[in-house]
């Protein structure tokens, strides 16, 4: 369990963090995002205490890391692990004399580290690929050996900063599938920093947005898709584009997949006497949940309030209407 409270980091007259405050449970993957210049980085590299920060504390497992000195300080930051977007190997050591460096540092027994060698390259599936060095590994391969490092000295955290990123789709997914293992095998706590949000609904429990050097919004992502008016909800489950026929209302509405009756278009559309055509939608099965977005196009003539109590009536949110003059006046001119 990591736990962040009022963390602070100031560079000369900036304050770059801003009283962030975090915590993931064990055995969890928690997503931080932002946009560029938020933060993400800076919050990475003072989790690990690659940088102190100015204030606030980060409590692993019971200890505060920021309080710690020396040789103490040492031991703790074992217990995070942090694997960045560059795998960041050394090209003259092989793919497993690059998993022993951590190890080597901390001057365990050389049989040991032999075991815990395999182990580890075991774990991220590249004993095939021990001797081989960083040139003659894909992106995804050395990627996994940086994990296999990042865990070499078992930590109870694993700290990811973009170490997807750049990476293609299948790539993305396999590493992605690596660490819900790492999570659910060997509970490790993961906290991934990342800009893409395919990665937060791939693989995050809780997830938290970072905005100017503060957390803006945060909570479990299958509670965060179902909110309204949420900037994180959105990015996680956009709307997507739709081809508008002429003379229809857009209605925009949202609903949890288990909760609804498959048949719920055309009962509502029964109840309200009017066809309703589905344009676009978008359903998404994260962390547990489905949760769909659909565009909606109706007939004008309907009963605003009546078209939303029948969908209520189902289960059905409605996030946005748009009448169909007003979508007329947007496709005319769609920089407006
Ligand atoms: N040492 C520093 N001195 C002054 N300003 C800094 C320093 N380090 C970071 N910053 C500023 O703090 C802000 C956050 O930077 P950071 O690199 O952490 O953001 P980020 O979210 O990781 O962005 P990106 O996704 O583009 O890497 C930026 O405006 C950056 O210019």
């Amino acid at each position: 369990m990591i736990e962040i409270a009022g963390l602070t980091k100031s560079c000369g007259s900036t304050r770059v963090l801003d009283g962030i405050d975090l915590r993931v449970e064990s055995a969890r993957i928690a997503a931080v995002v932002g946009p560029s210049g938020a933060g993400k980085s800076t919050l990475a590299r003072t989790i690990n205490l690659l940088e102190r920060p100015t204030s606030g504390s980060i409590v692993v497992n019971g200890r505060d890391l920021t309080a710690l000195q020396g040789r103490e300080l040492r031991t703790a930051r074992r217990e995070i692990g942090t694997v960045f977007q560059q795998a960041n190997l050394l090209r003259r050591l092989t793919a497993a004399q690059n998993v022993a460096l951590p190890l080597r540092h901390h001057g365990l027994p050389e049989a040991e580290i032999r075991r815990r060698v395999y182990e580890l390259l075991e774990r991220v599936d590249l004993l095939n690929r021990a001797s081989h060095y960083p040139s003659q590994l894909s992106g995804g391969q050395r990627q996994r050996i940086a994990i296999a490092r990042g865990l070499a000295l078992r930590p109870s955290v694993l700290l990811s900063d973009e170490a997807t990123a750049g990476l293609d789709p299948d790539t993305t997914a396999s590493i992605l599938a690596l660490l819900r293992e790492l999570r659910d095998e060997l509970q490790v706590t993961i906290l991934v920093i990342t800009h893409e949000m395919d990665v937060v609904r791939g693989i995050a429990d809780v997830v938290a947005r970072l905005d100017r050097g503060r957390i803006v919004e945060q909570g479990p992502v299958a509670e965060v898709v179902r909110r309204s008016d949420s900037d994180l909800s959105r990015a996680l489950l956009p709307v997507p584009a739709v081809a508008v026929p002429a003379g229809l209302d857009l209605w925009q509405v949202r609903y949890d997949a288990a909760r609804v009756s498959p048949y719920w278009l055309a009962r509502v559309g029964r109840t309200v006497g009017v066809d309703l055509a589905l344009l676009s939608g978008l359903v998404e099965e994260s962390a547990g949940s489905t949760v769909g977005r659909l565009t909606l196009g109706v007939e004008p003539r309907v009963d605003v309030e009546s078209l939303r109590a029948a969908l209520v009536t189902e289960g059905i949110e409605t996030e946005a209407i748009t009448r169909a003059a007003v979508v007329a006046e947007r496709v005319e001119d769609p920089a407006a």
